[in-house]
């Protein structure tokens, strides 16, 4: 018997919510017997990391996904077998009734926030009863041990990314209308939200021996990077040469293009989780800003995904990496970033071998969605 599955996202801010709620969609859809559904409550930001949903629709099919346009008050609707709350978005009142009132209750979860802090494994899968209706939540904590609920990796991804590699990477540039890197040329991209650390880092840039090229899809840094190359605004399309700094703005891209970007560069600044998550399976290295928090707490997930990230990398290597991310996330570094990029551009070479031992090691390890069915299977009932 198919089983239905509905998976709740509320757009906060910026694209993490929706990024991962789609990926997840599209892999359980992938999964025989699973019919899915995807409510999302802002389709005009579902729509610019996947530019064939149309924001006016109330409903619509895209990559064997229903996606239903979450809209208050809430359309009356049965409750699937399986429910999933992504990043403790409050369900609609009425549809938790309509949970509740099924013959049995559906399996509850409620996905969280990534981090690679320890206390993830204490909390992977805990349960919460609802406080009057007959129902329990289950929290499901992704990260990077066997006690969590592992990362987000597409089965296909690695094949993917191997045959782009192969024979796709100079028609992607084309089609962005971006030069192909010359061999000296060290192509970077760049997703980042406003960061205290960008001026730093593009003195560096434009200071390097060789070319750098930063590839920037338009967003939250544009307004700081028009500032730092002392024009009025930037938009998609434009390029400027600073030194031996090369800038090329891109419009927003689908995911899908995101992930090439990052396939293609050979350094990839990330932010937020996603993207963190797909420049690690990319086997680039990367320089990781972690959404801000308030009281600093997000420079824990970056000292916790740090300290797993390095292992293994020899002394300066790891020196010149955390230098940059701690630069780069606003947390006390020595020495000054210029000086950790200089010894990381020397040692680019031995990260990238690292990087790429480190993506091997992720995509060998239990993965998000296989757990999740797993997870689901042993509770429903
Ligand atoms: C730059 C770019 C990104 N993307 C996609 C990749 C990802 O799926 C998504 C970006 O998500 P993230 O990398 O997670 O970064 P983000 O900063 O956009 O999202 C954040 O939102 C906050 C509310 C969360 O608390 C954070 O943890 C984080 O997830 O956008 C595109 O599709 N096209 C693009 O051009």
């Amino acid at each position: 018997m198919r089983a239905t599955w509905d998976v709740f996202c509320n757009v906060i801010d910026n694209y993490g919510d929706i990024g991962i709620a789609w990926r997840l969609a599209r892999e359980l859809a992938r999964q025989p017997d699973l019919d899915v559904r995807l409510w999302v409550d802002d389709l005009e930001a579902f729509r610019r990391i996947w530019p064939s949903i149309d924001a006016d629709r109330s409903e619509q099919l895209d990559a064997g996904v229903t996606v239903r346009a979450w809209r208050t008050p809430f359309d009356d609707t049965a409750a699937a077998d399986v429910v999933i709350e992504a990043f403790g978005c409050a369900l609609p009142e009425s549809y938790l009734h309509a949970m509740s009132a099924r013959a049995s209750a559906p399996v509850w979860i409620n996905l969280e926030y990534l981090t690679a802090e320890s206390w993830a494994d204490a909390h992977h899968g805990l349960p919460s009863p609802h406080p009057s209706l007959p129902l329990t939540k289950h929290f499901f904590f992704p990260g990077y041990t066997e006690a969590t609920g592992g990362l987000l990796i597409e089965p296909d991804l690695a094949e993917r990314r191997r045959a782009f590699l192969d024979d796709g990477v100079a028609d992607f540039w084309r089609r962005l209308d971006v030069v192909s890197p010359r061999p000296d040329e060290l192509r970077v991209s760049l997703f980042a939200y406003q960061n205290a650390a960008l001026p730093a880092l593009l003195d560096a840039w434009a200071g390097d021996p060789a070319p750098v090229s930063c590839i920037v899809p338009e967003g939250r840094v544009i307004p700081q990077l028009a500032a730092w190359l002392g024009v009025a605004g930037l938009r998609a399309g434009e390029t400027h040469r600073r030194g031996a700094l090369q800038v090329y703005v891109l419009p927003f891209l689908s995911q899908d293009d995101y992930d090439r970007l990052l396939w293609a560069c050979a350094v990839n600044f990330v932010r937020g989780e996603d993207s963190c998550v797909h420049a690690q399976l990319a086997a680039r290295p990367l320089v990781w800003q972690a959404y801000p928090q308030t009281e600093g707490a997000h420079a824990q997930k970056v000292e916790a995904l740090l300290a797993r990230y390095s292992e293994g990398l020899d002394a300066a290597s790891a020196a010149a990496i955390g230098g940059l991310w701690r630069h780069w996330n606003g947390t006390p570094a020595a020495p000054e970033l210029a000086s950790c990029w200089r010894t990381f551009r020397v040692r680019h070479e031995t990260m990238t071998r690292h990087a790429d031992a480190w993506a091997a090691r992720l995509s060998g390890q239990g993965r998000l969605t296989g757990k999740l069915l797993e997870f689901v299977e042993k509770r429903i009932k």
